[in-house]
């Protein structure tokens, strides 16, 4: 037998408030046992989803690096193809055999064959086999369970802030700055193009957003506009563009994190170049007002 260790078992898609608490309930089993704490995230193939499924909050990386700052020791990933058929007596024991001496999981936590694996059973296991076990109540806001589904459906409609309070820290979308046609330096507002990678992750209402993010040391805010920029020329894929307020400098090939904070309005097909130009402007207006009140808010 390795090590010994409590671990905590779920997808984790979002690593929102609820999963910060199972979490936080883990850590707290951790210094009781004095053990190190695993978190066992769940992945589930593209099958599994329904069919409009709108994708993941954050790809598996982003996921690992949010589970990993909570103070959780490792993250394992597991495919839920090799867990499905297992009877769920059989998998508990075979993570005791690994060390297990606690386990967290969330009220609704099913696992094995048939989804046989319910917290009742969980709780006659770790009377028979002894090991300690902790069933996290659902985390609600206004009677609503807070749900990696609920996150994405307010992703998807620019609910932004609540979107943000739910997850506990603010939606980030990251990836490498690629080099487009070049017309935004020409309009007066340079934008860095965000390639997001292959993942399929969530794309939250298009729209301009304001936005934060740190180049180099500094800390930087910004405007951002994800969609097709229909006044334009409209592009055939969504297009997430940063235009940053007070930089100057070349991004090209540099890997930024987005934070999305709030959402200025939708995008519009604008009748001239003109015009959009105006509309920039004034969501820059709009933005350094929004951040100099926040700014003075901070002591
Ligand atoms: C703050 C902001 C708001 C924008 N709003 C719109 C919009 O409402 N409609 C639109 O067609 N394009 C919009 N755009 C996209 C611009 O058309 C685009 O940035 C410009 O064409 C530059 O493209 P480039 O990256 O190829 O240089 C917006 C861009 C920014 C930075
Ligand atoms: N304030 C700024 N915000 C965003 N990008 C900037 C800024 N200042 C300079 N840049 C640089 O300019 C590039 C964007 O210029 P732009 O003319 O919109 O070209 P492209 O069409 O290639 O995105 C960015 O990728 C970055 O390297």
């Amino acid at each position: 037998m390795g090590k010994k260790f409590t671990v905590c078992i779920g997808n984790f898609d979002g690593v929102h408030l609820g999963h910060r608490k199972i979490m936080s309930e883990t850590l707290k089993l951790s210094r009781k046992l004095n053990v190190c704490s695993t978190a066992l995230s769940i992945m589930y193939p593209w099958g599994y989803y329904f069919p409009n499924f709108p994708g993941l909050i954050y790809t598996i990386a982003k996921r690992v690096e949010l589970i990993l700052s909570l103070g959780i020791k490792n993250v394992v990933t597991v495919d839920i193809e090799e867990i499905k058929d297992i009877e769920p007596e059989e998998y508990i024991l075979a993570l005791i055999n690994q060390g297990m001496v606690g386990l967290v999981v969330g009220e609704d936590f099913t696992f094995g064959k048939g989804a046989r694996g319910n917290t009742e059973l969980l709780r006659e296991l770790s009377r028979k086999l002894k090991f300690e076990l902790v069933i996290v109540p659902h985390l609600k806001r206004d009677g609503r369970k807070i749900s990696s589904s609920w996150i994405r459906e307010l992703l998807a409609q620019g609910k932004i802030e609540l979107a943000n309070e739910l997850l506990g820290s603010p939606y980030t979308i990251s990836g490498k700055v690629y080099q487009d046609n070049r017309l935004g330096t020409k309009l007066g507002f340079p934008t860095a193009n965000i390639s997001r990678g292959i993942e399929k992750v969530v794309t939250p209402r298009s729209g301009v957003y304001i936005v934060k993010s740190i180049i180099g040391s500094r800390l930087y805010y910004g405007l951002l506009n994800i969609g097709f920029r229909p006044t334009v020329n409209f592009s055939k894929e969504i297009k997430y563009e940063v235009y940053f307020l007070d930089f100057s400098g070349d991004l090209y090939g540099k890997r930024l994190e987005i934070e999305l904070l709030k959402f200025l309005r939708p995008e519009l097909k604008f009748a001239s170049i003109d015009e959009l130009v105006h509309a920039i402007r004034r969501d820059e207006r709009i933005a350094r007002k929004w951040v100099s009140k926040l700014d003075s808010q901070v002591v």
